[in-house]
């Protein structure tokens, strides 16, 4: 056990590694492309199904509170966060549909859509992101694996961040640290000096 456990922190030392190597030009963008909606006055919507709906929720948390330094409150909102319209789309409706149906009440043009699957599979991140296309948002997909269904549905303004791993739990991993650095660009390009 105690093999499997150190070839585990091996195994995700180098999927960081490889991952910055392949993926700091598609995070410096996707950075961008959120500091520029946000400079617009848009907000930020995440989601994403599990660990990633963590991720989602873990996101908005930074951006709504604070990441690393002082700085105002930005305006984000996770998709999967509130337990008693989930329920009921997916009741009374699809479980496909729990983030589409939101985006096309709270989605606005030149907001972004932040999509987490590992698989790129996920039927309602795809549908959130077909929403979200219908509404003029651009969209940032962390994917892994082959990207899924997910990376033939992004358009040229769009940025996907495929994670080179086949496993979900090491795609995730690597999620969070594109996440942070999201964060980083953020704070850096919008309040140099620490603004409060
Ligand atoms: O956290 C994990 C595995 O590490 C799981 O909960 C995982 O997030 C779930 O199986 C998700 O449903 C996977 O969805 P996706 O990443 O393929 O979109
Ligand atoms: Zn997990």
């Amino acid at each position: 056990m105690l093999e499997q456990i150190k070839d585990n922190f091996t195994e995700s030392i180098q999927t960081q590694i490889a991952a910055s190597e392949m993926l700091a030009q598609s995070i410096e963008h996707a950075g961008m492309t959120i500091v520029q909606g946000l400079l617009g006055g848009n907000k930020i919507v995440t989601c994403g199904n599990g660990g990633s709906a963590g991720h989602a929720q873990h996101f908005c948390a930074q951006l709504l509170n604070k990441y690393e330094t002082e700085r105002p409150s930005l305006p984000a909102i996770s998709l999967n966060s509130d337990i008693a319209t989930l329920t009921s789309i997916a009741n009374d409706y699809q479980y496909d549909e729990v983030f589409s149906k939101q985006i096309r009440a709270l989605g606005n043009n030149g907001d972004v859509l932040i999509a987490i699957s590992t698989s790129g599979n996920s039927r309602n991140v795809i549908k959130a992101i077909e929403s979200a296309v219908s509404r003029d948002m651009p969209i940032i997909a962390l994917t892994g694996n082959d990207g899924g269904d997910i990376a033939g549905l992004l358009g040229e303004s769009d940025v996907e961040i495929r994670v080179p791993s086949h496993r979900t739990s090491r795609i995730q991993e690597v999620h969070l640290m594109v996440l942070h650095s999201l964060c980083e660009i953020i704070d850096t390009m919008l309040f140099p000096q620490g603004d409060c």
